[in-house]
């Protein structure tokens, strides 16, 4: 089985996270593709940061009808911040007989030699990157590498930075969230 891991903050989801995911196993040859809720992303400060059990409960509200989705808290039990190489080595010895492939957008795509044992993780695995508009230039390095596709799909100017300065303001955000995350936001009063 090929799974599809796309790692996230999640911090809400919102409609740019669900169409990329269901983009990537309707129009590849992903199985499935399981979103990895990462409690701390190692460049990310946690000070607007939900708590991690808000925002896997929220994927789970938003993926809950599709079936080709899956969503998994495997970080929450491993240390923090969240490496992704430690969490793909942890998930290759759980499931050794599916293929694991990396799922990202264009703006991680941009950090990646950045990050930890990234080369290792080149090596290892194949990358399939969603555009995204402002993304920084893809770096030298990772132009043209033979493991990382870039998928041309729609461009979704939408990110959970704006909906929590939305949410801050007053202001809608209908359409911008799955409409259950919606309601479970503002019966907690969430990022307001
Ligand atoms: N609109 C989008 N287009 C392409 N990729 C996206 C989009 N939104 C999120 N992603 C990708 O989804 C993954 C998880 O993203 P993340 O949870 O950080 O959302 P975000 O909207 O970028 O959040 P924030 O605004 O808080 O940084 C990352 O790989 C990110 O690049
Ligand atoms: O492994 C790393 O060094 C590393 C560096 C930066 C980000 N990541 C991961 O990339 C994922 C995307 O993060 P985010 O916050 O943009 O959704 C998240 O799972 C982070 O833990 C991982």
């Amino acid at each position: 089985m090929r799974v599809g891991l796309l790692f996230g903050s999640f911090n809400p989801i919102h409609i740019g996270h669900l169409i990329l995911a269901n983009y990537m196993a309707a129009n590849t040859t992903l199985d499935t593709v399981w979103l990895v809720v990462s409690p701390q992303n190692p460049f990310k400060p946690s000070s607007s940061l939900l708590h991690e059990f808000d925002r896997l409960h929220m994927v789970r509200l938003a993926i809950a009808d599709n079936a080709d989705l899956g969503v998994t808290d495997i970080e929450f039990r491993m240390p923090k911040p969240s490496y992704t190489i430690d969490t793909l080595t942890y998930l290759r010895e759980k499931y050794p007989t599916y293929q694991f492939v990396l799922i990202m957008g264009e703006d991680n795509l941009a950090t990646l030699p950045k990050w930890k044992n990234y080369e290792q993780i080149l090596d290892l695995y194949e990358v399939l990157v969603y555009p995204r508009p402002g993304s920084a230039k893809v770096p030298e390095a990772l132009q043209g590498h033979a493991k990382i596709t870039v998928v041309p799909a729609p461009l979704l100017d939408i990110s959970a930075t704006f909906i929590r300065k939305c949410l801050k303001e007053g202001k809608s955000t209908r359409y911008l969230l799955q409409e259950e995350v919606q309601e479970y936001i503002q019966a907690k009063k969430l990022y307001m």
